[in-house]
């Protein structure tokens, strides 16, 4: 049974780091499709977003409507209270079945602070988790998967068929094209006045133009 991908990000705004890590990473696995998932509120950064979730979400629909490789899901918006990954999960996996495998797409950056994530140890019963290597990610250039937590080392694996042939519970790693750029650059260049083009897809630079997002 074809993998299907969930990517969840804050998304403040959506870039082509993101839009490549998405591609690069359901071409890697053969992933069916690749589900975008806005965060709500982002309580792990310890502050609410730039952007209103509603102006996230129409950048994610922006920015993926030539791909039918893609999709959005806004139910982390649409949940009040923090966001945890742990409960979006149990939710898709209550909707799709146990059979169905998910992959949960996050940066390697992200990742190594899993063990600090909301019931953590019990988010690898529900899906299984592709890693992006950042090239300017420095704890994985020094340590490689001793960058993450001990608990985890079991699960990684080099064989993309167990993403396919178990519904959930492994880790794999892949070394994507390095992109270094950030939301956090992003929005810091439209503050000084700088072009933001080729940055992120045209519709979604017009967007933040149009609506003096990150001024
Ligand atoms: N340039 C990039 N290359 C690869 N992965 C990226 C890149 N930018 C972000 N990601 C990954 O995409 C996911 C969502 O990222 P997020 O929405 O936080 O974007 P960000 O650019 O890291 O934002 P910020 O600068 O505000 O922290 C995370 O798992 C992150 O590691
Ligand atoms: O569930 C958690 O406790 C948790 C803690 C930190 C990050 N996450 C998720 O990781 C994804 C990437 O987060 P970010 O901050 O890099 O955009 C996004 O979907 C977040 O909801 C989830």
């Amino acid at each position: 049974m074809a993998a299907i991908g969930l990517f969840g990000g804050t998304f403040d705004p959506i870039h082509f780091g993101h839009l490549r890590l998405a591609t690069e990473i359901a071409e890697a696995f053969r992933l069916e499709k690749v589900v975008f998932i806005p965060a709500g509120l982002p309580y792990h950064r310890g502050r609410d977003a730039h952007a209103s979730a509603e102006q996230r979400l129409a950048m994610v629909k922006l920015a993926i409507q030539r791909d039918a490789r893609f999709d959005v899901d806004n139910r982390e918006l649409e949940r009040a209270g923090p966001t945890y990954t742990f409960d979006t999960l149990s939710e898709i996996r209550a909707e799709r079945g146990p059979d169905v495998p998910l992959v949960f797409l996050v940066g390697s950056d992200t990742f190594a602070k899993v063990n600090e994530w909301h019931r953590w140890t019990e988010m690898f019963e529900l899906a299984h988790f592709a890693v992006a290597i950042r090239a300017d990610d420095a704890e994985w250039n020094s340590k490689g998967p001793g960058a993450y937590p001990k608990e985890i080392w079991p699960r990684i694996t080099l064989n993309a068929r167990e993403l396919t042939s178990e519904p959930a519970g492994k880790i794999i790693t892949f070394a994507m094209t390095p992109l270094a750029m950030s939301s956090t650059s992003i929005r810091a260049q439209v503050k000084d006045g700088s072009s933001i083009r080729y940055l992120s897809p045209d519709p979604v630079v017009e967007y933040i133009r149009s609506h003096k997002l990150y001024a």
